[in-house]
């Protein structure tokens, strides 16, 4: 990766129908730093992350994406984003290698990371073949944040990352955080705080509400 990826918040906010969820939002998101967005069930982290991937726009005020300091388009901001979060499904019917495959035809992998150590990455040399779909969730989960950290992008945006994993599954995540995050921005929507205490920054919710 040889780009750095910037976001900023001017005066954000957000609503549903007549509903505000957050407002009054200025912030910077700087590339190489770690950040947790944290507050309660439905206080809206899940929205906040929407914004900051381009999926979903501001009700109000601005985000703003920038490359090298150029300002680029939100359309244009998936390709440099990795994303893991519980509403972003696998695809049932492909096998493990072939969601491995189909993933990385839309994005590189990070420089010394192939199929075969991907999978040895994820211990699930013996699940090469098997559907997704007979994966038990705490393996979906391990195989959705395997993709983004191995996906060679600016940002990685993480959302509830340990949901579905047990001890070990939370240690084997950690260790991804130590071994593949470094240098990059990453934003991790959390209320646990063993998914985010590697996070130097601190944004809450309810503070803008
Ligand atoms: N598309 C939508 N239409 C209407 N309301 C929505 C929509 N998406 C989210 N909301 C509402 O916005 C609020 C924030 O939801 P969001 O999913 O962002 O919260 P969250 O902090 O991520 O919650 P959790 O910790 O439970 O995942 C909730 O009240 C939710 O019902």
């Amino acid at each position: 990766m040889d780009h750095q990826l910037k976001i900023t918040l001017e005066n954000a906010g957000r609503r549903f129908n007549r509903d505000w969820i957050f407002k009054g939002l200025d912030y910077t998101f700087e590339p190489g730093n770690s950040y947790a967005v944290l507050g309660p069930n439905g206080s809206g982290k899940s929205t906040l992350l929407q914004l900051l991937n381009g999926s979903l726009s501001p009700s109000t005020g601005k985000v703003n994406f920038y490359q090298n300091d150029a300002l680029i388009d939100a359309d244009d901001v998936f390709k440099h984003i990795s994303l893991a979060a519980p509403y972003l499904e696998l695809i049932e019917d492909f096998s493990l290698t072939e969601v491995i495959d189909f993933h990385f035809k839309f994005k590189p992998f990070i420089a010394g990371m192939d199929r075969p150590r991907l999978i040895e990455l994820l211990g699930m040399q013996t699940s090469k073949n098997k559907l997704v779909k007979y994966f038990s969730s705490g393996m979906k989960q391990r195989l959705k944040l395997a993709l983004a950290f191995c996906s060679d992008t600016a940002i990685l945006m993480l959302d509830e990352p340990t949901s579905n994993l047990d001890t070990q599954g939370v240690d084997w995540y950690l260790q991804l955080v130590q071994n593949y995050a470094v240098n990059r921005l990453i934003i991790v929507g959390s209320n646990q705080e063993q998914e985010y205490s590697f996070c130097s920054n601190h944004l809450l919710i309810t503070d803008y509400k």
